[in-house]
């Protein structure tokens, strides 16, 4: 035995004269063995360490097991895996004495001044040569501890993983919810049309995406709906309405935008590349609307419908794009309702 070890075994005792016990050894805690140790103490050499001292870091190489014969060791495993703090007669770094170079998992910081016990790979050897049978169920003990340790840090991956899980699903629901609210802002709760504000937004998106060339426009505002309200009620009123928001819907291709503007009031922007197409809706929208009058006797299904029709240019804003069909719609409603005027880009504008 030499000096070192003599002073290593020494260690030792004073430590199991002030511990618990330490008899046999516990495969949770890595307490060593009283022959284990003296093993190690015999064939390992010491080395002080002082308090804050780095032994090694995580992801570093390392061919060195480490036994503490006085102070303590923190292990720092990173991100939120529980550390761990490791006092007399236990060991940690054992796979790089067992296998060789080892990729350290955690780091190892002196938590107080020390004397610790090295062995390095090469030795291990001798270890076996000196007592195999200790070495062997020491081997055994070593493996079972990592064991033990990844099952543990499995546990906690999965449990991690299944919180992951339900704070995604937290979120998809919070996204769906937040979509669906920014769907229920956009549109008219009674028609399910887009509402103006909808219409705004879709305009901004177009002008992001890229305007189609060309386009019309129809303003369409119900006639004498008052009198609707007043002779049917209200709820009669409004199954004219959606009425109204079934037959825009129905002509409305997939580019094109329909939406309830307010009270009586809608309108349909669509793709279109004359004013013949344009009016090819505007007569259809009218003549449908007159198709569904005749068609009951009592409570009305629908009313007469006036329109305003136009082309719009791309590069105007809607307020322009407005005033151009409510012009035509004036004139409709001046002639007695229940038709479509079309108003010419040319034409003098006046206001609604
Ligand atoms: N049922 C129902 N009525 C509504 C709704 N929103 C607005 N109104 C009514 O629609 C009516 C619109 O009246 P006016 O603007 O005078 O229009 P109008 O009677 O069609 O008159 P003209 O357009 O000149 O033919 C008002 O009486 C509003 O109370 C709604 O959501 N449901």
């Amino acid at each position: 035995m030499n000096r070192d070890s003599a002073a290593l075994i020494h260690s030792r005792e004073t430590f199991i004269a002030g511990s618990p016990s330490t008899a046999s050894a516990d495969v949770a805690t890595a307490v060593l063995t009283d022959a284990e140790y003296e093993l190690f103490a015999e064939i390992g050499r010491s080395r002080r360490i002082q308090e804050g001292q780095v032994l090694f870091r995580r992801g570093e190489l390392g061919t060195t097991m480490f036994v503490i014969a006085r102070g303590v060791i923190d292990l720092d495993f990173g991100e939120d895996l529980v550390g761990k703090r490791l006092g007399p007669c236990e060991f940690f770094g054992e796979l790089g004495l067992l296998i060789g170079d080892h990729v350290r998992s955690a780091d190892a910081v002196a938590a107080s001044d020390g004397l610790l016990i090295e062995l390095r790979h090469e030795e291990f050897q001798r270890l076996v040569d000196c007592d195999p049978g200790l070495v062997s169920y020491f081997l055994r003990r070593a493996i079972l501890r990592v064991v033990l340790n990844e099952q543990s840090l499995i546990r906690r991956l999965r449990r991690r993983n299944e919180e992951l899980e339900s704070a995604l699903d937290s979120l998809y629901a919070a996204t769906h919810q937040l979509n669906q609210t920014e769907e229920l802002v956009r549109t008219d709760e009674l028609t399910s049309l887009y509402n103006r504000r909808g219409l705004t937004l879709h305009l901004q998106e177009f002008r992001k995406l890229g305007m189609p060339n060309s386009m019309g426009l129809l303003l369409i505002d119900c006639d004498r709906f008052k009198q609707v309200n007043d002779e049917h009620g209200h709820l009669i009123g409004d199954r004219v309405l959606q009425g109204v928001a079934n037959i825009l819907r129905s002509v409305a291709g997939p580019d094109d935008l329909a939406c309830r503007l307010g009270g009586d009031e809608f309108c349909l922007l669509m793709v279109a590349e004359n004013r013949e197409e344009v009016m090819r809706f505007a007569d259809f929208v009218v003549s449908t609307a007159q198709g569904l009058m005749q068609m009951v006797h009592g409570a009305p299904l629908m009313c007469p419908l006036s329109v305003g029709a136009c082309l719009v240019d791309p590069t105007k804003d809607w307020n322009d794009w407005y005033a151009r069909a409510d012009e035509g719609l004036y004139r409709a409603k001046r002639m007695g309702g229940n038709c479509v005027q079309w108003q010419d880009h040319d034409a003098e504008l006046t206001s609604a």
